[in-house]
């Protein structure tokens, strides 16, 4: 059984005489361990998808199961229960300025009534968790960014939720401190066993922690699967930019242009696959075929223990030849005419 599941959720805001569906028909199921990303531009839903979850907006229609269990039907007093169970974190940390780093995490388990000595217990454990120990008595006001989302990530672990929901967790920091939290995120996947969903708008975030992903869109999900299915191989424009924001294995309109300026032979790109026979097909198609190449553009990246990527070849010879050529790499892998 998914650990959340989504079943043709729709939700609709009124905004005067207009209706705003701000997600629309959204079927997903989210799988107990594992880390899964959405993905979608501003105003794609996604942070009205996260508040769904959590119950703080209700659908308009459709279900969502939690571990099993429709939400949208549990009255308010159950609802409290079912939150009890998730960790949030947020793009701006929300952290209480007013309250020491042990202060902020001790808060969730005040709440819960835990009693003083066992909130002493689990502070420590956790600030140990995210490397703050020798933090507990500063405020915020005196962390970094990296910092604050670790106070942040150790007051949403505090409760041991089954689940962790992370809106743009990392949107607010530099590329080195995400790289820190979506380690650190990594490690209440695997060691604690939460199960987490990353919301984001970057690419880069879901390639590094996600293990699959969903394609979020005006309000529906236009595509998803694996991390490795959606970066070598995105169906929808939307996921070609989204990919094409981290990988350049493929030209682009300009560099086309200039290969075009500089190369005056068949251009051709031809997909990479894990099995890697583009190489041997090539090598042999050349001199069977009385054709010469160039590489002019390219790259290979690796995934969840898999490569994928392009290649680009300037072909030179008759066109006969390299028809042939082109016909025999299409036997083992897809080949594009990219410019004549
Ligand atoms: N309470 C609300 N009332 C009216 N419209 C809303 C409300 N909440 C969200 N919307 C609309 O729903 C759509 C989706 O918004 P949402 O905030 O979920 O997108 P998002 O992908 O999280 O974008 P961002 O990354 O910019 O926050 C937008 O058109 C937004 O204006």
């Amino acid at each position: 059984m998914p650990l959340i599941e989504f079943r043709e959720v729709t939700k609709s805001f009124r905004s005067g005489d207009a209706t705003i569906t701000a997600i629309d028909g959204v079927s997903l199921s989210i799988e107990r361990g594992e880390i899964f990303g959405i993905i979608g531009y501003s105003g794609a839903g996604k942070s009205t998808l996260v508040r769904l979850v959590n119950a703080l907006e209700k659908v308009t229609s459709g279900a969502i199961l939690i571990d099993g269990v429709d939400i949208t039907q549990l009255p308010e007093p159950k609802l409290r229960g079912v939150r009890a169970g998730i960790g949030m974190i947020f793009q701006q940390f929300n952290l209480f300025r007013s309250r020491t780093v042990f202060g902020n995490i001790a808060y969730p388990l005040k709440v819960a009534g835990w009693p003083k000595e066992k909130r002493k217990e689990r502070v420590a454990e956790l600030l140990a968790f995210v490397g703050l120990t020798e933090k507990a008595w500063v405020y915020p006001d005196q962390l970094s960014g990296g910092q604050k989302q670790r106070v942040g990530i150790a007051r949403a672990l505090a409760t041991n939720p089954a689940i962790l929901l992370a809106d743009e967790s990392t949107s607010a920091l530099d590329p080195e401190t995400t790289a820190d939290v979506l380690a650190l995120l990594k490690r209440v996947n695997r060691e604690l066993g939460v199960t987490i969903v990353v919301i984001t708008h970057e690419m880069e975030v879901v390639r590094s922690i996600a293990d699959r992903v969903a394609v979020l869109d005006a309000g529906r999900v236009i595509e998803s699967g694996s991390v490795f299915e959606l970066f070598s191989d995105p169906q929808t424009v939307t996921a070609q930019r989204f990919v094409g924001t981290v990988l350049r294995n493929q030209p682009e309109a300009d560099d086309l242009e200039r290969l075009r300026g500089k190369h005056s032979g068949r251009i051709v790109s031809a997909r990479i696959h894990d099995d890697g026979r583009l190489g041997a097909v090539l090598s042999d198609a050349v001199g069977r075929h009385n054709v010469r190449f160039e590489i002019v553009f390219g790259g290979i990246s690796a995934l969840q223990g898999r490569s994928f990527g392009s290649l680009t070849l300037e072909l030179i010879g008759e066109d006969a030849g390299v028809d042939a050529l082109i016909a025999d790499l299409r036997a083992v892998t897809e080949v594009e005419e990219v410019a004549a």
